[in-house]
């Protein structure tokens, strides 16, 4: 019934206004599923390899169509995603592109869905799932690759921990978007907005820190629930790897002092969460980091592990954080994606499903957080292609209750 009938490629504008993937999936049944890639800016050394829209978009055609069409059932996901490794012959799909491949991948598992007449975190997680929803972190203030002139680290999250639901910590994460606008206002910082929908204010690090505590405290007070600051430092792209230190504009910080620096931090602001404080070779001072503070706050690899399940494998073997980021495009399919999610888990470590800088209205990501019961989803706060994300989260819970 699920038969794949054709795959169609075509290019798309993303948020930034670059080129990327979209794909549509057709059954032999008339199901129908509609993906599209998204795209990184602080990209991790080991991610799969996004290759330029057109040559992507050709390659699959030569190298995976034939092999899906009238070959490979939609409805099976780890069908569909073998069946474009093997197309590919890489590991890392530098042959057909990850962007390719990942819009395949998620466009099949929609035409999965569709022939079944179920949603697609049904489809993906069972109906034995059970019934946690994500809590979504949202950048409210950010920097580093996303923005120029703004704060060195890259993403100062709001994270509505203490929220009942879904759809409450949404509304939260916006009204501190919107309570740090004000503060601004009210200091005469004028400030554009980055990649994400982030404010991109030019101030440091510390006043950014002093203004989202005071947000998130503000906006927790109305709303009657604890909201926790996090942040995502990036710290890849801080890293000068042919000195050996961190740079923050014209500070610099040695490997032992930027861990010295994130563990004041998290015990200073009593962060929620914290995402790559370290560069994404360092897996030592991930360790070490979670040794000190990892009973604290989550302490999450996102460049470091790149969805990988070696990589994860090898900082689960060696102590290095307590969370991963999934990206399904950093690895390339979703059965991948399902793959570092469930070895995280099984491991005691969470899961934060997460987009990228470059998004589209695709929302698959909110329907994989739920399906695999992840305890958190990074996703925006505010900006079309955020809160596509955002409320399809909102329609999920009010679905499945
Ligand atoms: O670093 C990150 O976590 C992401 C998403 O916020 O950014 P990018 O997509 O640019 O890698
Ligand atoms: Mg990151």
């Amino acid at each position: 019934m699920t038969l794949i009938r054709s795959v169609s490629l075509r290019r798309v504008l993303d948020s930034r206004g670059n080129s990327t993937v979209e794909a549509d999936v057709l059954t032999e049944s008339g199901g129908f599923g509609r993906a599209a890639a998204p795209s990184g800016a602080s990209t991790g050394e080991y991610e799969a390899i996004e290759l330029p829209t057109g040559e992507s978009i050709a390659a699959a055609r030569q190298h995976a169509v034939p092999r899906l069409v009238g070959e490979v059932h939609a409805g099976n996901q780890r069908e569909v995603d073998a069946a474009l490794r093997a197309a590919d012959g890489t590991d890392d799909f530098s042959e057909i592109g990850a962007n390719s491949a990942v819009a395949v991948s998620m466009a099949a598992a929609k035409a999965g869905a569709d022939v079944l007449g179920a949603p697609l975190y049904q489809h993906l997680g069972g109906t034995f799932r059970g019934d946690n929803f994500p809590i979504p972190l949202g950048n409210v203030v950010g920097g580093g690759e996303h923005a120029t002139e703004a704060t060195h680290i890259q993403e100062f999250l709001a994270a509505p921990v203490g929220a009942p639901s879904v759809s409450e910590a949404v509304f939260a994460n916006a009204a501190v978007h919107d309570r740090i606008g004000a503060l601004l206002d009210e200091r005469g910082i004028a400030a554009g907005t980055g990649d994400e929908g982030a404010w991109a204010p030019p101030i440091d690090d510390a006043t950014a820190l002093e203004l989202v505590a005071e947000a998130t405290d503000d906006v927790a007070d109305d709303v009657g629930f604890e909201i926790g600051v996090g942040l995502d430092v990036a710290a890849s792209e801080l890293y000068d790897a042919g000195d050996g230190v961190y740079r923050y504009g014209d500070a610099e910080r040695t490997p032992a002092e930027q861990v010295d620096y994130i563990a004041r931090l998290v015990s200073e602001y009593d962060l929620a969460y914290v995402e790559d404080p370290v560069e994404e070779n360092d897996f030592d001072g991930f360790a070490d980091l979670t040794d000190r503070v990892g009973d604290r706050t989550v302490l999450c690899g996102d460049d470091l592990f790149v969805t990988n399940v070696d990589r994860l494998q090898r900082g689960i073997d060696e102590g290095a954080g307590n969370a991963v980021l999934v990206k399904p495009n950093q690895i390339g399919t979703l059965s991948d994606a399902v793959d570092a999610v469930e070895l995280a888990t099984r491991n005691g470590l969470q899961a934060v499903v997460s987009h990228r800088s470059g998004e589209t209205e695709d929302a698959t990501i909110a329907h994989l957080a739920v399906a695999t019961d992840a305890p958190l989803i990074k996703t925006g706060t505010v900006g079309g292609e955020r809160t596509a994300k955002l409320n399809e989260l909102i329609r999920i819970a009010e679905d499945a209750v």
